[in-house]
């Protein structure tokens, strides 16, 4: 560790002096002749003349008495000299440190880089040792911080990102992630090794025990010491290690499968979870990172609108395929879910929550479900992406559990308002915190008795309704929710099919809290919302004939099909069936000339994703469009009318803005096949829906379109850009 430190410093210029002090002169000497130090010698008294910082690096154990050689002689050394260390355990080290000052010196430093190799020696010194790993410094309240600076700045030069915490913090931590899988490689090796004296055994042995393996070889004196020195919190996460040890044990014991499939699932999905973090890739990581990294669609003005396509599930009926999967008794299979981030973080949720779920594999997901009262507590809050309903969906099943949880969501979910899910949330008896003005995060406590309630929805909204009914199926009575016009029904019709009785008349639906819910197949459709992209690509592009098969088509959804068909769009549709509940076809769309229209009211809840394409066919139609009582579109990802309406001023389209809606005036009669606006740079604010209905714009605009920000399309059409380019469309992304 030594010799990598000087190494590194060396390799990054660095032009002080360094010296060494070790018991062999052999390595002493090697030091320098690699060039890593200037001097050394095996007597540490004279080493210490005007130096400005002293860094230990010897076994945990023996850095008692290096301190003490130290402390006899620090007279030597320079008046503002800094101590620190490289030691794997602090709480020890920090107890010699007392001993033999007597106190904790402000000009000490302790510090522990997460590095190394299991190889020692000046041989093994390494300059990239260091680079992008995390240095842990656990400075007391009364360190000087000058000298914490000096030693952050010591690490930060050799390319590693510097950490701070308590020493208690740091050996739990350590003991947990670093000596308990040393102890695990150096038991499982002797253990193998002692039952084949001759070591035949390791000749067979394949990747997976050279990978769980490797640490084994570390150097001996340096774990012991290890050991012994974070002795306590070794043992207690060997205790927590054993536990788990024994329930494998007895689920391979009794052959009990799916406690098997639990565990193993939670793990490789956690260390899948934790290999990209490592390279940031993860679903999470990467939509964190893509949002960082600013993803930019460049779309070419004009192309066709041919050919038949399947979009990816639907994205409300993906969530509720796991909540209700997660809750219910048996298996659940599912076909068709979305593997889009705001499904996929929906599906992460459970996992964190103990239920088993096999998948995402094409679509398809197995949830070993738990029954309504299954659900463990979660280790830290759960993480619900950019996705709104997951957030109110969440809310409301949280509220009956017995554990207390917290919600959380990307940048644009922080945003929405959730007191609409909290308030009548709280009628019936739940604890709900919020961030100022009803924002997330949401803490919610667990173990409240919930009550029915009758509440009237102030806005039409499928996510407070499913809210509503999520906790109902906790509640004793009745919860009934009366909707101030039809929304989605999806959580109504998905309840039904696991055998959980939900009821309706005329606007208002109740269930009553009490019953259970029976696993069933679900076979997920395309999702209506991102086949309206195609929809309008074809509606407004002259020649186009565009088929969208096994497109959900429940009449709480078709508002877009209503709206186009009103505006004069020549829609057909094939294959008509039902599928676990829910009507499907395959939609059929050839162009015809649009009008302008003014949008029945009524259609609103029932197109309410499809608005920001619409616009773009508004803007493509003969005449104005005018579109009211739409106030809920300011509440979306984005505030969607002032964002299209943004978008639509750099593209020249008139239009007028009001508080809940926006008039579009379309193309003048008599302009022929001639582009009906410009191009230019859009910026979708982060919004998927917005960045997808630009994309869409180009094929009538008279040059290119480049469209900011658009890493989200991720979280409900992932592969969007790739169908583009399948119906006859020229679009590129490019990471910034
Ligand atoms: O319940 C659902 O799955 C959804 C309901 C709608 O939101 P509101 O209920 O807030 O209108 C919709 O905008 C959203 O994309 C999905
Ligand atoms: C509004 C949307 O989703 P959510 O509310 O789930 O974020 C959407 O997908 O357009």
């Amino acid at each position: 560790m030594g010799g990598s430190l000087a190494a590194a410093l060396k390799a990054r210029g660095f032009y002080g002096r360094i010296v060494a002090c070790d018991p062999s002169e052999s390595e002493i000497a090697l030091g320098i002749e690699k060039g890593l130090i200037e001097a050394g010698g095996c007597e540490l008294a004279p080493l210490l003349d005007g130096v400005s910082m002293i860094v230990l690096a010897v076994p945990v154990l023996a850095m008692e008495s290096v301190l003490e050689s130290v402390a006899a002689n620090i007279g030597r050394a320079a008046p503002d000299v800094v101590i620190t260390d490289v030691g794997s355990t602090k709480g020890t080290i920090r107890e010699s440190v007392v001993r033999v000052f007597d106190r904790m010196p402000a000009s000490v430093v302790l510090g522990h880089p997460i590095a190394g190799s299991e190889k020692s020696g000046v041989d093994a010194a390494n300059p990239e040792l260091y680079v992008d790993h995390k240095v842990i410094l656990t400075p007391e309240p009364d360190t000087r911080t000058r000298a914490l600076e000096r030693v952050r700045a010591l690490w930060q030069a050799c390319g590693a990102e510097v950490l701070e915490m308590s020493v208690e913090r740091h050996d739990q931590v350590l003991a947990r992630t670093s000596h308990l899988p040393h102890l695990l490689a150096f038991s499982l090796v002797d253990t193998l090794a002692r039952q084949d004296e001759r070591l035949d055994i390791f000749r067979y042995a394949a990747g997976g025990f050279r990978d769980f393996t490797r640490i084994a070889g570390s150097d001996p004196v340096m774990w012991r010491d290890i050991f012994i020195a974070n002795r306590d919190a070794v043992l207690s996460s060997l205790d927590d290690f054993e536990a788990g040890l024994k329930t494998l044990r007895a689920a391979i014991a009794s052959g009990d499968s799916d406690a098997l499939i639990a565990t193993f699932d939670r793990a490789s999905h956690a260390r899948r979870y934790f290999g990209t973090l490592l390279s940031k890739t993860s679903y999470q990581a990467e939509y964190h990172m893509h949002s960082q990294q600013r993803v930019t669609y460049r779309v070419q003005p004009g192309g066709q609108a041919q050919g038949r396509l399947r979009v990816p599930g639907d994205k409300s009926m993906s969530h509720r395929s796991i909540m209700l999967g997660a809750l219910a008794d048996g298996v659940t299979e599912v076909k068709g879910f979305l593997e889009g981030e705001d499904s996929l973080a929906t599906l992460q949720a459970f996992r964190e929550m103990g239920v088993a779920i096999e998948g995402p594999h094409q679509g398809r997901v197995t949830i070993h479900g738990v029954g309504l009262h299954g659900l463990k507590a979660p280790a830290g809050p759960l993480y619900v992406g950019n996705s709104g309903t997951a957030m109110r969906l969440f809310a409301g099943l949280l509220a009956g559990q017995a554990f207390d949880s917290e919600l959380t969501g990307d940048e644009s979910l922080t945003k929405r308002p959730m007191g609409r899910v909290a308030d009548p949330l709280r009628a019936m008896g739940a604890t709900i915190e919020t961030a100022e003005g009803g924002r997330p995060p949401l803490a919610i406590k667990g173990g409240a008795s919930l009550k029915g309630i009758r509440y009237d929805m102030p806005m039409a909204s499928a996510q407070v309704k499913s809210c509503l009914l999520l906790a109902g199926l906790y509640a004793e009575g009745e919860t009934r929710v009366r909707e101030p016009a039809p929304t989605r029904d999806h959580t109504e019709r998905m309840l039904n099919g696991f055998g959980y009785p939900v009821s309706r008349e005329g606007d208002t639906c109740w269930l009553e809290g009490g019953h259970t819910l029976t696993a069933g197949p679900i076979d997920v459709p395309s999702d209506i919302s991102s086949a309206t992209f195609f929809l309008v690509a074809a509606a407004i592009t002259p020649g186009s004939d565009i088929t969208l098969e096994h497109v959900g088509m429940n009449p709480t959804r078709i508002g877009v099909i209503n709206i186009l068909s009103l505006m004069g769009a020549n829609l057909a549709f094939e294959n008509e069936r039902e599928v676990g509940g829910e009507p499907v076809a395959d939609i059929r769309i050839r162009y015809a000339p649009l009008s302008g229209i003014d949008i029945p009211v009524e259609q609103v809840p029932l197109a309410i994703d499809e608005f920001p394409a619409l616009f773009i066919a508004a803007a493509n139609a003969e005449g104005t469009t005018r579109l009211r009582g739409a106030e809920e579109l300011r509440v979306k990802e984005s505030d969607r009318l002032q964002a299209m309406a943004d978008g639509l001023a750099v593209l020249g389209v008139e239009h007028t803005l009001v508080e809940d809606g926006i008039d579009i005036v379309g193309r003048t009669a008599g302009a022929g096949e001639s582009p009906s606006y410009a191009g230019g740079t859009v910026d979708s604010l982060g919004d998927h829906r917005i960045a997808m209905a630009f994309a869409v714009a180009a094929l009538r605009a008279s040059s290119e379109i480049v469209i900011e920000d658009c890493a989200n399309v991720a979280t409900s059409f992932p592969g969007f850009l790739g169908l583009l380019e399948r119906i006859g469309m020229t679009a590129e992304e490019a990471r910034a």
